[in-house]
């Protein structure tokens, strides 16, 4: 590890205690600042992994309120950053303040270089080793696809159909409970495909109110209804040399399902009110949460609209169905969130891990990225706990021995026989094909000579 790899920060206002610093690090490259400002300003620019922050700085000096206030923000920039708080003063308090607000170390003046020199080289190998364990995480996070992370057989095989979908121009229909990532994978289709450079133009069928959603799909001509001004395009012109999502197609009004039927098949529209065939270039994918075969049987879908829009279906499996991927998401979600909130967590208590292993996740991708963010704002600790998602400690999954196994089994056996020749001992051992020495060994092992007097 060459010097320039090794940055570390003085805070510090004192003009002689920098320069001590400055040479004081045989190791690092050097970089000075006076204040907050150009802590501020250093810190982004050369990003050292080791700070050490003198608390009384100006407007200040005598006091700690400005060094806590640096401390604060060099971490919200910088989770990772260690930072060794240099304290004048022996106030234990302050010492534990800067713990707990996420300081690494902390170091009473007067300064000596070689022990100081020490408490740095331990900050910046421990810096190297959180470093690299998060890059091996996130490389752990696979993403077959961007923006997906996935490495469970069920989704690699969803990510399979998606490139060999994308780059035709089939209509897909997209499967799934809710949060299970539909809308990610329509992203990831039309990103794969030759319409790419076009938009992805979604509308979600059922948000919009059905008096609504025929204009908002296919535009208006001026005074087509009440309130229409103004000639309006719909989402589908639109979407024209690009992909439209068609998501919560099993809601789309009965009505409206043969108009949508007409498009996909003739790939022309007519505005509300008009009378001009408008071509449209477009590819269709359609997603929902329902059952459409359902929707069928209670005359709430059409079938030949079901046939139309499932030329390929791609079901997504709920997350619990995906074998390991929770933890995956889990350790993705929380490297987002911890850059996003500036808070320096580690990562997942063991307990942690065994419950989100556990837990049924009904609300799939969208609950489990909803608990991170949770966490991860509400955590106290550098490890996540299961309290801190809202999730029940883990049960012992545990597999029990052998041994204590086979004891239950022959001790419900034993009691069974017995029930059954109401304790005779000697029908008792005929009945389990052994010998009474045996049988009384036996209720010896388990204490159950009560049970046969
Ligand atoms: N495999 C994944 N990798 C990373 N993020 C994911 C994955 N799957 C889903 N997400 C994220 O989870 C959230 C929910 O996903 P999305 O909106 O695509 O679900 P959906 O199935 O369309 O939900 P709904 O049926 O409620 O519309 C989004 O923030 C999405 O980015």
């Amino acid at each position: 590890m060459s010097k320039k790899d090794k940055r570390l920060l003085v805070v510090e206002d004192d003009p002689g205690l920098q320069r001590q610093l400055k040479w004081c690090f045989d190791d690092f490259e050097v970089l000075v600042a006076s204040n907050r400002q150009e802590a501020v300003a250093e810190v982004k620019r050369a990003q050292p992994s080791v700070v050490t922050l003198d608390l009384g700085l100006p407007p200040d000096p005598g006091g700690v309120t400005e060094g806590f206030a640096v401390l604060t923000e060099i971490l919200r920039l910088s989770p990772s950053i260690k930072v060794v708080v240099v304290t004048g003063n022996d106030a234990r308090e302050h010492a534990i303040r800067a713990v707990e607000q996420g300081a690494h170390d902390f170091y009473l003046k007067p300064i000596q270089s070689e022990t100081l020199n020490l408490v740095a080289a331990r900050a910046y190998d421990l810096y190297r080793l959180e470093t690299e364990s998060r890059q091996r995480r996130f490389k752990a996070s696979i993403m077959p696809l961007p923006g997906i992370v996935a490495s469970s057989p069920q989704m690699l095989k969803v990510c399979r159909a998606v490139e060999k979908v994308a780059p035709t121009d089939a209509t897909v229909l997209l499967l799934g409970e809710s949060g299970t990532g539909k809308e990610l994978v329509a992203r990831a289709i039309h990103e794969q495909s030759a319409r790419s450079g076009g938009q992805l133009v979604a509308i979600n069928c059922a948000a919009i109110p059905e008096t609504l959603l025929e204009s908002e799909l296919f535009g208006h001509e001026k005074g087509a209804f009440t309130g229409a001004t103004a000639q309006k395009r719909g989402r589908v012109e639109y979407a024209c040399g690009g992909t439209l999502f068609l998501d919560e197609i099993g809601d789309l009004p009965f009505a409206l399902q043969a108009k949508l039927l007409r498009f996909l098949q003739e790939r022309v529209i007519e505005r509300v009110g008009g009378c001009v065939s408008i071509e449209i270039d477009v590819r269709v994918i359609c997603a929902t949460h329902q059952n459409l075969q359902t929707r069928i049987a209670e005359g709430q879908f059409r079938e030949d609209l079901y046939y139309r829009i499932s030329e390929i279906a791609i079901d997504l499996p709920a997350l619990r169905e995906r074998e390991g991927d929770a933890l995956q998401l889990a350790h993705r979600f929380l490297e987002t969130y911890c850059c996003a909130y500036g808070k320096p967590i580690k990562g997942l208590r063991e307990d942690t891990r065994r419950a989100i292993e556990q837990y049924s996740w009904p609300g799939n991708v969208r609950e489990l990225e909803g608990r991170m963010k949770r966490g991860v704002i509400m955590a106290d600790d550098k490890l996540l706990s299961p309290e801190d998602l809202g999730l029940d400690a883990p049960v012992k999954d545990e597999l029990p021995a052998l041994r204590d196994v086979r004891d239950d089994a022959e001790a419900q056996l034993l009691l069974k026989a017995l029930g059954r020749t109401g304790g005779n001992m000697a029908q008792t051992a005929r009945l389990l094909g052994i010998t009474r020495p045996t049988l009384y060994g036996l209720l010896d092992k388990h204490g159950l000579r009560g049970a046969a007097d």
